[in-house]
């Protein structure tokens, strides 16, 4: 059994963070675990709190983890505060973690701030360095980038800028376009665009918790970066194809579409 960890924050809703990690990597066929970054008291209309976890904690979880059973991969979600940030980047090297994928979350779907604006600098220069793969959304590489995208030549200008900055591979995801789901990945100087349909489904809540999660869980199982993005791909096209209706906002995605025809039966 391949491992991975998501280092992320809770959504009590299910549909986003944590929860979506774990959904996603169990769907994906890898034993998942957790170091919570922050509980948020949220639904698919807003965040209404958040609780941090101490730095001290947070490198505790992680120390837990790897000092027993360690991860193939690590997802990394929501991280709030730079001293978080700092306690991540500080333990990853410390047990040598591979296959890191960064997920730079900033504000959730419902429009809530979900990173310090002060962080910015040191996801920059601290944890994106150490991953395989940073996963921004098209606001997110804006930040990451100081570029402005309006088309496909400014994405793939945005994330050669981001990948040649941070020594890291990029995937730049298209999913706030309105035509199409087009994700454009750059890797050892080269870029590819992954091509996808798209669903017209409004309930989007956690598709980007929910791609890196995939990605993650396709590297633990050894799969090469550009496998895991397109399976990562398949994986959440399905999930948002199953159209589930939950919640009065941007509801979440069905993980379970794949697997839980087995135990259907209803009562
Ligand atoms: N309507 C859709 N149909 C098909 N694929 C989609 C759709 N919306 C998003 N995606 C895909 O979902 C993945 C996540 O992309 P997106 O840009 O939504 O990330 P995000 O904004 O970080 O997500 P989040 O909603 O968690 O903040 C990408 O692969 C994107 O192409
Ligand atoms: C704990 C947590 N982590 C991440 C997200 C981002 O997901 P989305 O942008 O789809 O709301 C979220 N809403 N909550």
């Amino acid at each position: 059994m391949r491992t991975a960890l998501s280092i992320a924050g809770s959504d009590s809703s299910g549909g986003a963070g944590i929860q979506a990690d774990i959904k996603t990597m169990l769907a994906n066929g890898v034993f998942a675990m957790t170091a919570i970054t922050a509980l948020t008291a949220q639904n698919t209309t807003g965040v209404r709190d958040i609780l941090e976890a101490t730095p001290a904690f947070l490198g505790e979880q992680i120390d837990a983890v790897f000092e027993d059973i360690r991860p193939d991969a690590v997802k990394i979600g929501m991280v709030s505060s730079t001293q978080l940030i700092e306690v991540i980047a500080q333990r990853l090297t410390f047990h040598q973690a591979k296959n890191i994928v960064v997920d730079p979350v900033m504000v959730a779907t419902s429009g809530s701030e979900l990173m310090r604006t002060d962080a910015v600098a040191a996801l920059q220069e601290k944890l994106i360095p150490l991953a395989a793969v940073v996963t921004p959304n098209i606001p997110e590489a804006q930040i990451l980038s100081g570029m402005t995208i309006r088309d496909a030549a400014d994405m793939e200008r945005a994330a050669r800028a981001i990948g040649d900055s941070c020594g890291c591979a990029v995937l730049l995801k298209g999913g706030h376009s309105v035509s199409d789901a087009d994700d454009l990945l750059y890797a050892d100087g080269s870029v590819q665009w992954f091509r996808g349909r798209r669903i017209p489904n409004p309930n989007t809540h956690g598709t980007g918790c929910t791609l890196s999660s995939a990605i993650a869980a396709n590297l633990a199982k050894g799969f090469s970066l550009d496998q895991s993005v397109r399976r990562a791909k398949e994986y959440i096209s399905g999930a948002l194809g199953a159209m589930l209706d939950l919640g009065s906002g941007s509801g979440p995605m069905d993980h379970g579409f794949d697997i839980h025809s087995a135990f259907a039966e209803e009562a």
